[in-house]
């Protein structure tokens, strides 16, 4: 890259930053149900912020009060100090994928980038630059109602990065997408942020999320659970114990501070070393079938931080 061009990138990537998602005391009611309860939050830019939960929780609705589609029952959502409603051309400062059949069935994928870009004063040679970038430039001209999933999201990927804004939402932007298309998801996240941009993501896809986001948020019945970098959630490496013999595997437990039964046979040491675990299960006389070290996974740190919160769950 010749010097020029990287002081104009540089340039480029400075006046994405800084423009960061606010929510203060926001709160929804519906009727009796509270989707969302007092959410206090920053969301930086520059990186990407998985935002977590169960079904239920609160996320979808979170979103839509921040891009103005719900309206706070108290409380406000701010995009780079704003408020949705009183951004003059809304989508150059924030794009947002989160309904990806939301669009006019009977109109082209093209002629919906069209209509966005005419009504944000948009120049209409960005909607050939990003249906390129989402790989839709083939079926650019197909009625949108004959989409798969896969090709909805790509559009709805489209609209959101065609006012190139510094602010991005993504509701479940994997869903229904090929092996190659997730990869593809997750790269284009990680290059937004490094553009100095703020990525809010939503994803139900633990390991997916791992890979993706350096920051998460985690809500449960509408309240904040976690704000924390994915490092502090993901602590470190565990050995895990399995055997048949349940009950002494058990009374190995009792003898292991960090000891936690992920499951009948399943034996999680958190912060131990796996030669002392089996020293210790030899002395015990305790039949193994397997002693490992496991890196700790999200999904893990996850559950136990939701178990609590989990409305819609089978037993
Ligand atoms: N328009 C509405 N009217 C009544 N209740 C609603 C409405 N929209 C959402 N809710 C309720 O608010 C709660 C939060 O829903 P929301 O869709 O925000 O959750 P979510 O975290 O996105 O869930 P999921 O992971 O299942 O998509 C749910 O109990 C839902 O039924």
């Amino acid at each position: 890259m010749a010097p020029d061009e990287r002081v104009m990138c540089r340039a480029g990537r400075d006046s994405y930053r800084g423009h960061m998602i606010t929510l203060r005391a926001l709160t929804k009611r519906y009727g009796e149900l509270t989707a969302v309860s007092g959410l206090d939050l920053t969301v930086a830019s520059g990186r990407v912020t998985g935002f977590l939960g169960p079904n239920g929780a609160g996320k979808s609705t979170t979103m839509r009060m921040i891009v103005g589609l719900d309206r706070p029952t108290s409380g406000e959502a701010l995009i780079g100090g704003a408020r949705y409603a009183d951004l003059r051309w809304p989508l150059r400062h924030v794009g947002a994928l989160l309904d990806a059949k939301a669009v006019h069935p009977g109109r082209s994928g093209r002629a919906h980038l069209v209509a966005l870009a005419r009504s944000n004063r948009i120049p209409l040679g960005r909607v050939e630059e990003v249906l390129d970038a989402v790989g839709l430039g083939k079926a650019a001209g197909r009625r949108a109602g004959g989409y798969s999933l896969g090709m909805s999201q790509r559009l709805g990927i489209a609209g959101a990065l065609l006012g190139d804004p510094p602010v991005l939402l993504f509701d479940e932007p994997v869903n229904g997408l090929d092996p190659d298309g997730v990869r593809w998801v997750r790269g284009l996240m990680r290059s937004l942020a490094a553009e100095g941009r703020t990525v809010f993501l939503s994803s139900h896809l633990m390991s997916e999320m791992q890979q993706t986001a350096d920051h998460l948020v985690v809500i449960g019945k509408g309240r904040l659970l976690a704000d924390a970098p994915v490092g502090e959630l993901v602590s470190g490496a565990a050995v895990e114990v399995l055997s048949p013999d349940h009950a002494a595997l058990e009374l190995l437990a009792a003898r292991l501070p960090g000891a936690r039964t992920a499951a009948p046979g399943r034996l999680l040491v958190q912060g131990a070393e796996a030669g002392k675990v089996g020293d210790l299960a030899h002395e015990m006389g305790l039949r193994l079938h397997g002693l490992r070290v496991t890196e700790s996974s999200l999904e893990e740190a996850y559950l136990r931080l939701t178990e609590d919160s989990v409305e819609y769950g089978t037993a």
